[in-house]
């Protein structure tokens, strides 16, 4: 059994009747990213809000979701709710994941490390980015016990590809995702507009710049240290790690030969490419399209999962990003046959909000109204989440599609 997520609802509403406190950050998803934007400058709020293009691909990730309707069942016994899966043969205690973020220092001082926390004191894993403005060590000791997986950007250097997944095998992260969508950044007009990019000036650098390969190599080759030349390290480390230059399927033998876990690619929308993923000797792959962040103009990602679902979910782990904003969108992928979800955004608004606290918060309110939701449903455990659970409609109007 896993624990009773529903009882955050309570202790809200507990501390509001006896105490008159309210949550520092909005349960509202409508009102989160607006909140986000009062605690932010203008071009962290801009990087984490934009999207490509405009943003066709973040509306069209919404509106997948508003396309499909749960169908709650009555009566039924709900004593043994329990919503832990397994994952690569391992138990966890709910379906959701932390999405890698990079940069987190944008958002608030906790950065990654206190996200880490947070998402360790609440049961979800943390997924740590190649661009993190925190080492692989130092967030690996912010999480403790609590699951940690790490997200390679996946430099053009073998030897600092090597280096980098022996640090994180050695710090406990027992996952590795492959982000295959952001080998260059998109067309991005929010952030184009500020001219704002934060990692040339060394911001999100931290795991290249500890990292003892890309150290020895910078200094042989400019003849000087890292500390003391930001820019010309920080050039070096993108120059390498999001060279324009994408890695093609025969490169995955490699990363197969240096990680002995799970293997996640992440930002599969076809159903060939998650066949190849299979091929590949992958483990698993996560349906994304980087929260609508890099093709605009591509599908909604939650429109994607069926079908590569129906292709390969018998035979790998099929997880999903992309639009998740409640704990009912959790519930809709679970049942297009997504094992579990990662969520970016509305987290980094609570953190941007009120730290890892705020994290925290958005975290346990997003599993609550899993919970809920789902009893609510009628469904008691994750593998009753299924097709006959859900349909697709088609409403008219014109009700504005939600972030
Ligand atoms: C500010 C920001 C930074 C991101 N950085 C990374 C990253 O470093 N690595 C990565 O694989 N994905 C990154 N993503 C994409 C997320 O992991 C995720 O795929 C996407 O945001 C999911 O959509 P959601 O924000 O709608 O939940 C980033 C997303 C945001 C919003
Ligand atoms: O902004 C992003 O979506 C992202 O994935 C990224 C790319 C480069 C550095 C940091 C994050």
């Amino acid at each position: 059994m896993s624990d009773n997520y529903g009882s955050y609802q309570t202790e809200i509403y507990g501390q509001g009747a006896l105490m008159g406190i309210r949550p520092t950050v909005t349960t509202d998803p409508r009102l989160l990213e607006e909140q986000a934007r009062k605690s932010l400058g203008v071009r962290s709020f801009n990087y984490v809000s934009g999207g490509a293009g405009e943003k066709a691909t973040m509306d069209s990730n919404r509106l997948a979701f508003r396309q499909w309707k749960l169908i709650p069942r009555m009566m039924r016994n709900m004593e043994k709710q329990d919503v832990s899966i397994e994952l690569f043969g391992q138990k966890y205690d709910n379906p959701l994941i932390m999405a890698p973020v990079g940069v987190q220092s944008l958002f608030h001082e906790d950065k990654e490390t206190g996200l880490a926390e947070a998402c360790a004191e609440v049961g979800v894993p943390y997924t740590l980015s190649t661009a993190s403005t925190s080492s692989i060590e130092d967030v690996a000791s912010a999480s403790g016990d609590g699951k940690r997986w790490y997200q390679l950007y996946w430099p053009q250097d073998n030897e600092i590809t090597a280096s980098l997944l022996k640090r994180a095998k050695e710090n406990g992260y027992s996952v590795l995702v492959v982000t295959l969508d952001t080998w260059s950044l998109a067309w991005r007009p929010a952030d184009l507009d500020n001219a704002y990019i934060p990692f040339i000036k060394g911001v999100g650098n931290q795991v290249g710049f500890s990292d003892p390969v890309f150290r020895a190599k910078f200094e042989k080759e400019s003849g000087t240290t890292v500390e003391d030349d930001i820019v010309g390290a920080s050039r070096a480390w993108l120059a390498d790690v999001f060279s324009g230059r994408a890695h093609t399927w025969d490169d995955l033998a490699f990363l197969r030969e240096q990680w002995e876990g799970p293997i996640v690619l992440k930002g599969i929308q076809h159903v060939d490419d998650a066949k190849k993923a299979l091929e590949c000797g992958c483990d698993g792959i996560v349906v994304s399209n980087h929260g609508g962040r890099q093709v605009d103009g591509a599908i909604g990602s939650l429109e994607a999962l069926p079908e590569i679902v129906d292709a390969v979910g018998d035979k790998m782990t099929v997880l999903f990003d992309s639009g998740i904003r409640t704990g009912v969108d959790v519930i809709k992928a679970l049942c297009l046959g997504a094992q579990a979800v990662l969520v970016a955004r509305p987290v980094i608004y609570g953190l941007s909000i009120d730290g890892r606290n705020g994290a925290k918060q958005v975290l346990k309110g997003l599993l609550a109204d899993l919970w809920q939701s789902m009893s609510l449903s009628g469904i008691q455990n994750v593998a009753e989440c299924d097709r006959s659970k859900i349909r697709k409609v088609v409403y008219g109007g014109d009700v504005k599609a939600m972030m």
